[in-house]
């Protein structure tokens, strides 16, 4: 049998790392050697000499253990820190010059992800890259890792460990608030996920005024345990809801938090799926992933030519042709699916339809209470507010705060999905104009949260609970978005009842939203 046998070598951001996979035997040998800020947090120039004087050593003790030759080197392209990846790119470029065989370019963050699907086994998981500099959700579809939710602001780790820099505490932080958060109460701080995106920055500055208030550093850090990890929580349940799947890897640094670990844990159990985190040494940087990932990547025939083995500071994970993978996922149109699953359980009753957002026991109870009333209230009250702007929404007939339920007018006969039309679509490009000039968006106005009826007005827009207030251009526009990418997931002509769509709101609407999608659709995610 053939044998393929890589070196991989790790250096965007911390760790020196060098490893060799050996896939006959699966015998895998890594060894790293960390860059430890002397104070604050990494220093992309410190960081750089460390790679510069570590690399060699890693490389050296890992072709030791090697036994045979190597096939190819493979090496993290990026994303990363500019000086890092320079160093490592010019080692592996000379490396497998002197080698003589081909390099292999990887993205880290496609390697996070990988490894996981490696160790599991699973076919086709959802992915939580959960990481220093990163958080995105990503999916497999169509030869690529789409991401289908992503931080707004800063990574997961950097956030933390923004946090611990303002109490003192030494780089990494993450460690130390999972010690602290063990001697913690929970306090509320701001939780904030908005359709599949979460952002961290008001949470983060919460944290440091609380503590600059004399709130215990311990229980600050639960807090931030709790609500952060909820967040991530939320979303990757979410991607599970919107995608049909049933399995979930984790990936990344901070995937070596237990609590996190065992909030997804049970996430997953309830909703029977199956859940797999990597070892701790497998989670955080580490050539490993790399090598593995190499090897896959080798096989498949996918080299580069030094002349093209730059490296990318900002490689993102859906730029990679995925051309190790050949199965096509079903197609089920992203953000189609309906919510139901993951936020709520919906019973029809004649010709009222109840709605319960059931308590989550992976979320910490104050939180789950706080989250599933605020989401009940602003539910009720933005489809009232719609429908004093002149949306079309169902009748809230009765609302019990304590059970989280609230009784609708049932509307409507079928979804807009199984009943598109050009002018549905006009209509409904008019209604989200009408709510946006009224201060805030539907956050998830899709095909399935659309009904329509006999009658006029035909369309009614239904499942507010994902809205919010907002004067933000981008919003606006994210919300128009999400509904085309919805067309674009189950219309066989999606780009006529698109411009439909943009007419009717461009008929009543601000012009410099359809500006905006344009923009937002130009990024690269979004294509
Ligand atoms: C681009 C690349 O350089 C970057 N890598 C990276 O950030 O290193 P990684 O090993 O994946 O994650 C490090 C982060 O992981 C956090 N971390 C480590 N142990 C933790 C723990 N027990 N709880 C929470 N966070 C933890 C650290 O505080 C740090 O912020 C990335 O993947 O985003
Ligand atoms: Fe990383």
């Amino acid at each position: 049998m053939e044998v393929t046998r890589i070196l991989g070598i790790e250096g965007t951001a911390w760790a020196a790392s060098a490893a060799v996979y050996d896939d006959t035997t699966e015998r895998l040998f890594v060894e790293s050697d960390a860059y430890q800020p002397a104070s604050g947090g990494i220093h992309p120039r410190e960081a750089a000499e460390h790679m510069r004087s570590a690399i060699p050593e890693v490389i050296e003790t890992a072709l030791d253990q090697a036994e045979g030759p190597i096939d190819a080197v493979a090496f993290s392209r990026g994303p990363g820190l500019g000086p890092c990846l320079r160093i490592v790119g010019t080692a592996a470029r000379s490396l497998a010059g002197t080698l003589d065989v081909p390099l292999v370019g990887v993205n880290h963050m496609v390697a996070h992800l990988e490894i996981g699907r490696h160790r599991s086994g699973f076919d086709s998981p959802i992915c939580l890259n959960a990481s220093g500099a990163n958080a995105h959700v990503l999916g497999f579809r169509n030869g690529r890792y789409r991401v289908l939710g992503e931080t707004m602001d800063t990574g997961v780790g950097n956030a933390i460990d923004k946090f611990t820099r303002h109490v003192g505490w030494s780089h990494p932080g993450g460690p130390k608030v999972e010690q602290a958060a063990m001697e913690g109460s929970y306090i509320d701080l701001p939780y904030v996920v908005k359709g599949m995106d979460f952002s961290f920055s008001g949470i983060m500055s919460a944290a440091k005024d609380a503590y600059d208030e004399g709130v215990p550093v311990e229980d600050v850090s639960d807090a931030l345990q709790e609500t952060i990890f909820a967040m991530l929580t939320e979303v990757a349940e979410r991607a599970l809801s919107l995608t049909g799947r049933n399995e979930l890897v984790l990936g990344g640094g901070v995937g070596q938090n237990k609590r996190l670990r065992e909030m997804l844990q049970e996430m997953a159990d309830q909703r029977g799926a199956r859940f797999f985190a990597p070892e701790p040494e497998l989670l955080r940087d580490n050539a490993g992933m790399i090598a593995v990932l190499g090897a896959t990547m080798y096989e498949a025939g996918d080299t580069i030519p030094i002349a093209d083995s730059g490296i990318d500071a900002d490689f993102r994970p859906d730029q990679v042709p995925v051309t190790w993978r050949s199965e096509t996922i079903p197609e089920r149109g992203d953000r189609t699916g309906s919510l139901e699953g993951a936020e709520a359980v919906v019973e029809i009753a004649g010709e009222t339809v109840r709605k319960r957002r059931r308590p989550k026991s992976y979320r910490h109870p104050t939180l789950d209470e706080r989250l599933r009333r605020d989401r009940t209230v602003q539910e009720v009250r933005l489809t009232h507010e719609a429908r004093t702007l002149g949306v079309p929404t169902p009748i809230v007939r009765d609302v019990d705060l304590a059970e989280t339920t609230i009784t609708f007018e049932r509307v409507g006969e079928r979804d807009l999905r199984d009943a598109l039309s050009p002018d549905r679509a006009r209509a409904v490009g008019s209604h989200l104009a009408k709510i946006h000039a009224g201060g805030f968006v539907h956050g998830d106005p899709t095909v399935r949260n659309v009904r329509v009826r006999e009658g006029d007005p035909e369309t009614v827009l239904i499942d507010f609970g994902l809205g919010y207030y907002t004067d933000d251009v981008e919003d606006y526009a994210m919300d128009l978005h999400v509904f085309e990418q919805s067309l674009a997931g189950t219309a066989d002509d999606p780009e006529s009842l698109a411009t439909a769509a943009e007419r009717g709101y461009a008929a009543v609407g601000d012009s410099a939203v359809i500006d905006r999608l344009r923009e937002i659709e130009g990024r690269g995610r979004y294509q």
